[in-house]
């Protein structure tokens, strides 16, 4: 099994509305902190609540006059955040302070326990903290509710912040990309550019003045990373630093491809923001040459899951093939034929513990289908959120245990019940059905089918757009739904290992078993 990182760049919240809020108030820009703000990358798998914080630059400036003090219900709630916010408050508006470390990453304020500042810069959380529109923002996003202070309050108080419980779905790339303003507006000409450091993938947005744009780029130097910039068309490239300082060095490094490819309709150079990080983790499955799943692949993935879930830097995680023209074979057949009841049950529980793992897993879970994925094969793929199947008509899924002549355990059943419905897992659970991919999207199996090279990018894209939706409001969620269902399994799991082991370990079942395995070889011959 092979795990690749790669890096999702993320627009911050503030993605500008209109050319107009960024650009031509000058006098905010101005007044821009010229050492912006930024939250953490995102990590709020924890309750809606402010998380502030801000990287230190160079360079002195003259001390603003002093804040006018800590917002009195805070002071109420708590004197020690009180005094947090206080001190903190002062430092934001420029007040001589003690020596920090340039670029370290101060925390204002926070009533959650400190949060790691990852060391690698590439894993540095960032991005664009714009005051404009924050106060807008959070009237209207539920999150902040629940802030221990409103992002109004903190306004009044003079502090240029970033909370991230002000964070907006649609600031998203592919959200913006389906905003209004895009849906009916004609794709941009291919753009095509390519140097020694960067080449670009797929331009979003339009290449009209005023308009925005988005650029996927790929970074050479850094080959799984995959770096999105926005702007506006026409705007000064130099902003850009100063958006992001923590990712000076990347921007430099892509600013003078893609502005320079993009430049010719609109303007000498092009504003590239390049915001909050967010990290994706693709696993692929490398279990040749039909990824079954032994016990070692099992095995493996649980680990990987558990290490992804316990790296606070991830989000998501994109599941594919490494094998050609298979996804996932399913269970492998020869770590339950021929075997003793004791490996049986040892096979099984690991079975029972990736379903777990990944039914309920905190993280986005993307299945990037692309081979056959016939019934141990297809529960991977339903235990993920959002699956995207190859539009190849032997790539077929479903669940065909009742053709080998076993039965799906109540699990498989209930995932199956849960995606489908009731009627048409009945109808296909009987057949043993494997959908071809029309069929699959009809019956509601897979989310999207495409053809075959567009299956890890449409995926990519399905991930920006669970992403963009708050960890915690979407972990929530998704425990609602899937908690009754996993909890069966946790109240009887060792009597459903029981029944494993006893069903196929009659002499029957393993007679079937034999034989299934036996026409496999033999067709392959
Ligand atoms: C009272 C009730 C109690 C509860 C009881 C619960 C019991 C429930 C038990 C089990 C639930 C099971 C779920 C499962 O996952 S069962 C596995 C079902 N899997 C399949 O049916 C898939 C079979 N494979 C295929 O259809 C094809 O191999 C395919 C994936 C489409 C790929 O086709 P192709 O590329 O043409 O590859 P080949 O067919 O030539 O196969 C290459 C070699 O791989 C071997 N193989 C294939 N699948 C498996 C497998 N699942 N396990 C082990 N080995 C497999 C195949 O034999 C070839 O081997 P060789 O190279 O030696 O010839």
């Amino acid at each position: 099994m092979d795990l690749i990182h790669c890096c999702v760049r993320w627009p911050w919240k503030n993605f500008p509305t209109s050319k107009t809020s960024l650009f031509q108030k000058e006098e905010r820009l101005r007044h821009y902190n010229p050492l912006p703000l930024t939250v953490p990358a995102f990590s709020n798998r924890m309750p809606a609540q402010c998380v502030f914080s801000r990287i230190e630059g160079k360079g002195k400036r003259s001390p603003p006059p002093p804040p006018g003090g800590a917002p009195a219900k805070l002071a109420a709630a708590s004197p020690v955040a009180s005094r947090k916010w206080r001190s903190s408050a002062h430092a934001l508006r420029g007040a001589p302070r003690r020596a920090q470390t340039p670029g370290s990453v101060t925390y204002v304020q926070s009533n959650l326990p400190r949060r790691p500042v990852p060391r690698s810069p590439r894993l540095r959380p960032g991005g664009a903290a714009r005051a404009p529109g924050a106060g807008r923002t959070a009237r209207s996003h539920p999150g902040a509710a629940t802030c221990p202070f409103s992002a109004k309050m903190a306004l009044a108080s003079g502090v240029r912040f970033a909370p991230r419980a002000l964070l907006r779905p649609w600031s998203s790339p592919v959200e913006l990309f389906h905003h209004d303003r895009y849906r009916h507006h004609e794709p941009p000409a291919p753009v095509h550019y390519e140097d020694k450091h960067v080449s670009v993938v797929k331009v979003w947005g339009g290449t009209e003045p005023s308009r925005y744009f988005l650029i996927t780029a790929r970074i050479h130097k850094w080959p799984s990373g995959i770096l999105r910039l926005g702007g506006i068309n026409g705007d000064d490239i130099s902003e850009a630093p100063r958006v992001c300082p923590w990712a000076r060095r990347w921007v430099q490094t892509a600013s003078a491809g893609p502005a320079a490819a993009l430049s010719t309709g609109a303007g000498p150079s092009l504003p590239l923001f390049l915001l909050l990080a967010e990290w994706v983790a693709v696993m692929k499955l490398r279990n040749p040459p039909v990824n079954a799943l032994s016990l070692e692949l099992l095995t493996e993935l649980v680990i990987s899951l558990e290490k992804l879930e316990n790296d606070k830097t991830f989000r998501g995680i994109i599941l594919t093939s490494d094998c050609p023209r298979v996804f996932c074979a399913g269970l492998d057949l020869t770590e339950i034929c021929g075997r003793n009841p004791a490996h049986c049950a040892e096979y099984w529980k690991a079975m029972q513990e990736l379903w777990l793992r990944m039914y309920l897993s905190s993280l986005v879970l993307v299945a990037a289908i692309n081979g056959a994925c016939p019934a141990g094969g297809c529960i991977i793929a339903l235990s993920c959120d959002c699956r995207v199947l190859a539009d190849n008509p032997k790539y077929r899924i479903g669940l065909n245990e009742t053709l080998l002549g076993i039965i799906a355990p109540f699990w498989l059943k209930d995932t199956y019940v849960n995606t489908i419905g009731h009627r048409a897992s009945e109808q296909a659970l009987q057949l043993g059905s494997l959908f071809p991919p029309a069929e699959a999207l009809q019956v509601g199996l897979v989310d999207q089918v495409v053809p075959e090279d567009q299956v890890q990018s449409t995926a990519l894209s399905e991930m920006a757009r669970w992403l963009a939706v708050p960890d915690h409001a979407r972990q929530l969620t998704k425990n609602m739904m899937r908690k009754a269902t996993a909890d069966r399994l946790l109240r009887q799991r060792d009597a459903d290992t029981q029944n494993f082991v006893s069903f196929v370990c009659r002499d029957s079942i393993q007679k079937s078993l034999q034989a299934y395995l036996e026409k496999l070889r033999q067709r392959k011959g």
